[in-house]
């Protein structure tokens, strides 16, 4: 997104506009391109996560750090929204997430369930909501009908809709993989046709690609399979996602590959804030230089 005019190509009511424009040029970056730190690992997985850097399950400390780090915003649960945010309101825009579950029972049937509403985001003062689909999960009829309400809310209240599209189950395992490019551009666009403002979804493994038939075996190189997954989106915005910690050179080609294919930008959490603060700063440093527009978008 190279200006703020660009936003009104996107099919936006006026209340998404100026939240949207809000994030992506009041803070940050301040250019149309977003970093986000998101932070719901801990109920995503559990506290598992902090053990490299203890200090990081402490959600001052991540707010701190979000704002030193010059992030577009944080996306965390409600529970630390109600209790942090307000320390910081103005500082940082909040993206609530409105639904999430824990990775204790198997991923066979997964559905998150909603635990918050646009509404509850409206009183916090966020500027975007966070919603997690399981697309291929035997669980999609579920998942589809709960997002059908925040989606219209979502609409009614001017609220961006972030969708972290995650391809899961049985028949995604059959057709390449959660990482596939089958799987992860099906995903983006899904969250496309189900009116997400921007979706969210992990780098797709070009390689990946077992058991899925032609046209998919066309797609060999990172830089063609998020190309795809952005052309699948179309006017709905990609965030790429971090993972686990990897190598940070691994990870500036992703946001390097994810900006030339006329992404959005980034939403890293894990390889952030898994080492010390110190270090975290200058791995953000070295992201933004990354972080770098295609000339299209
Ligand atoms: O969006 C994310 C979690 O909600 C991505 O987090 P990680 O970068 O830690 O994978």
């Amino acid at each position: 997104m190279q200006t703020r005019a660009a936003l009104n190509e996107l099919g936006l009511n006026a209340g998404k506009k100026a939240r949207l424009h809000r994030i992506l040029f009041d803070h940050g970056l301040r250019n149309g391109t977003a970093l986000f730190l998101p932070y719901d690992q801990g109920l995503e997985h559990g506290p598992r996560d902090f053990f490299a850097n203890p200090v990081a399950s402490d959600p001052a400390y991540i707010m701190k750090l979000a704002i030193a780090g010059e992030f577009n915003g944080v996306a965390i649960q409600i529970g630390l929204a109600e209790k942090f945010f307000w320390d910081y309101a103005g500082e940082i825009p909040l993206i609530l997430k409105l639904n999430g579950k824990t990775d204790i029972p198997s991923d066979a049937a997964a559905l998150s369930p909603v635990h918050a509403s646009v509404a509850d985001a409206v009183r916090l003062g966020a500027d975007a909501v966070g919603y997690t689909l399981y697309v291929g999960s035997p669980a999609q009829e579920a998942d589809f009908a709960q997002y059908r309400q925040i989606r219209t809310d979502a609409e009614r209240f001017g609220m961006p809709l972030v969708v972290w599209a995650y391809p899961r189950g049985e028949a995604i395992e059959a057709k390449g993989g959660k990482d596939s490019f089958y799987a992860v551009d099906y995903a983006a666009r899904v969250a496309s046709e189900l009116g997400a403002d921007v979706v969210k979804v992990n780098f797709p493994h070009p390689s990946k690609r077992d058991n899925v038939k032609a046209p998919y075996e066309e797609i060999f190189s990172p830089q063609q399979a998020i190309d795809g997954v952005v052309r699948s989106a179309n006017r709905t915005l990609v965030l790429v996602s971090g993972g686990e910690r990897a190598g940070d050179d691994a990870m500036y080609r992703k946001a390097e590959q994810a900006m030339g294919a006329g992404g959005l930008g980034c939403i890293f959490g894990r390889n952030v804030w898994q080492r010390g603060y110190d270090e975290s700063l200058a791995f953000v440093d070295g992201l933004k230089e990354n972080l770098v527009q295609h000339p299209s978008r």
